[in-house]
Parts: C-alpha cells; sequence; structure tokens
C-alpha cells in the first residue's frame, strides 16, 4: 500500500524543515533572470529552480497560471516540471485553486490527482466558495490517490479579511472531520496566509497540514510563521516565492535563509 500524502509530507517535513518555494515564472522574474517571456525561458528557469534547490527543501509549489499563460506549451513545460521534481524526490503542490461543482470537480480532481495524469501533482490547492460540500468529491479522489488537497481558509491578501472570516469556520470544521482519525497528519490542509492576524480558530485542531504564503514579497517575516503557526509547528509549510527566485545567483543562499529562519523561529 502507498503511503498516504499526509504521511509523506510528514517526513519531508521532518527531514528538510518547513519550507516550500513557490515556482512563479512571471514575465517580472523572467526578464530579471534573463530570460525570454517565452516557453523557452520557463523551461530554463523552472529546471535551474528544481536543480538549485530540491535538495533543501521537501516541498515546491508550482503556480500554474505562470505556465497557463502559455497555452498548450506552458502546460507541457508545466508537465516536465512536476516530473522533474518527482524524480528529484520532491513533493509537487500544485497551485491551481480550482473550485466548481461536485461533477466538475471530478475532472478537476481526474486532471491533478489522478496517478495516471501527466498533470498529477502530490497535492493542490482548492477553493470552497461554492461551498465546502462541492469538494467532497475531489477530497475523495485525493484520497484514493494518497494525494491531498490544501483548502483556501484565510488567504494572504488584503481584500479576503471580510469574506473569509464570515465562512471560515466552515471550511475549518469540513477540513477537521476529513482528517479524523488519519496519522500522523492528515491529507486535507487549509490555506492560512503568514500575513494573517489570526487565523480564527485552534489550527492544531485540524490534524491536517497548513499552507502558509505571504513569506517575504508579501510583507510575512519568519518571526510571524513562528508567532502564528507555533501551535503546528510540525504541520505548517511557509512558502515563499518572489522573495527567494528575484535573483538566480541568490536562490540557494535565500532559500537556505528562510528555510532556517523558519525552523528557529518555529522552534523557540
Ligand atoms: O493565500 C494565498 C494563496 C496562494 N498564494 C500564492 O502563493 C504565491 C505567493 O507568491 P509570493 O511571491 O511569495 O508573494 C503566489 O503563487 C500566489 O498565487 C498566495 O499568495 N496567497
Amino acid at each position: 500500500m502507498n503511503e498516504s500524502f499526509g504521511t509523506r509530507l510528514r517526513a519531508r517535513l521532518d527531514k528538510h524543515g518547513p519550507l516550500c518555494v513557490g515556482l512563479d515564472p512571471s514575465p517580472e522574474l523572467l526578464h530579471a533572470w534573463g530570460l525570454d517571456d517565452s516557453p523557452a525561458g520557463l523551461d530554463r528557469f523552472s529546471r535551474t529552480v528544481v536543480d538549485t534547490v530540491s535538495d533543501l527543501v521537501g516541498v515546491v509549489k508550482p503556480q500554474s497560471a505562470f505556465y497557463e499563460r502559455w497555452g498548450s506549451r506552458g502546460i507541457a513545460v508545466l508537465e516536465q516540471t512536476i516530473a522533474d521534481l518527482r524524480d528529484a524526490g520532491t513533493l509537487v503542490l500544485l497551485d491551481v485553486k480550482r473550485g466548481d461543482i461536485g461533477s466538475t470537480m471530478t475532472a478537476y480532481a481526474e486532471a491533478y490527482l489522478d496517478r495516471g495524469s501527466p498533470l498529477a501533482a502530490d497535492a493542490v490547492t482548492l477553493s470552497p466558495y461554492l461551498g465546502f460540500g462541492s469538494l467532497r468529491g475531489a477530497i475523495t479522489s485525493a484520497l484514493a490517490s494518497d494525494a491531498g488537497v490544501f483548502v483556501l481558509a484565510r488567504t494572504s491578501n488584503p481584500e479576503a479579511t471580510a469574506l473569509q472570516s464570515a465562512v471560515a469556520g466552515e471550511i475549518y470544521e469540513g477540513v477537521r472531520a476529513a482528517n479524523t482519525g488519519h496519522s500522523p497528519l492528515g491529507s486535507i490542509g487549509v490555506v492560512v496566509g503568514a500575513t494573517v492576524l489570526d487565523p480564527g480558530y485552534p489550527l492544531d485542531h485540524l490534524n491536517g497540514p497548513v499552507l502558509a504564503p505571504g513569506l517575504g514579497a508579501q510583507g510575512a517575516s519568519p518571526a510571524d510563521i513562528g508567532r502564528l503557526f507555533a501551535p503546528v509547528r510540525h504541520a505548517v509549510v511557509p512558502s515563499a516565492s518572489r522573495a527567494v527566485l528575484a535573483d538566480p545567483a541568490k536562490l540557494r543562499m535565500r532559500t537556505e535563509r528562510y528555510r532556517d529562519e523558519c525552523v528557529h523561529h518555529l522552534s523557540s
């Protein structure tokens, strides 16, 4: 029997520390790297990031939108990047934020979670704003494929606060229920930005992982990670994209620095 996503994630976090590197090949970053904004540029950027950080972190989070910009040629690069990460033994958390009615979610689950799909990731981000129940089929598919999902609960952007604080309770409770009985860690996670002032829920009750974007470019620091997520120190996955990707010559050093500072603030 294969190991669940939660089990694999826990092992990677224990070995490599919590940091997740985001893979966001925006036109600005490609330009800063001296690369063309083209499928060839995306490919070069992605291969360089995979080669540079895959021994440093347990999880990499490609942002699908930056590959989708280039249509089928960008998706081909994304498929190759997912394959390269898997070959390197790095967990792939594909940031796609899909959310729709149940029958369509089944198709998204086939695209991103079914082991036979060329875009199959270890986990994906999902949006619950058609109701948490609309995600149940996708969650069932994820568990059947030993994959995981991260459901948006309190995202890192400031515009989200009013809407999400009104409904986050339903999302947290749905995730908690989905993880009941799973050990050492459930496979169903939440997204809680490192920029939020208060997650509004005892995250250690979830028995699942917490993706915490917002480190660096959006203003959150490793100290914020320690302050917000100490109760889930073995389950939090802080992610940084622009802050580590800005300069290829400093990519490895910045990844190590953010990783080590997150470890430090989570253990103090
Ligand atoms: O709440 C969320 C959920 C996802 N994101 C994504 O993470 C990265 C952040 O990039 P940075 O350069 O580290 O700011 C990006 O892909 C977002 O789409 C998020 O920021 N907040």
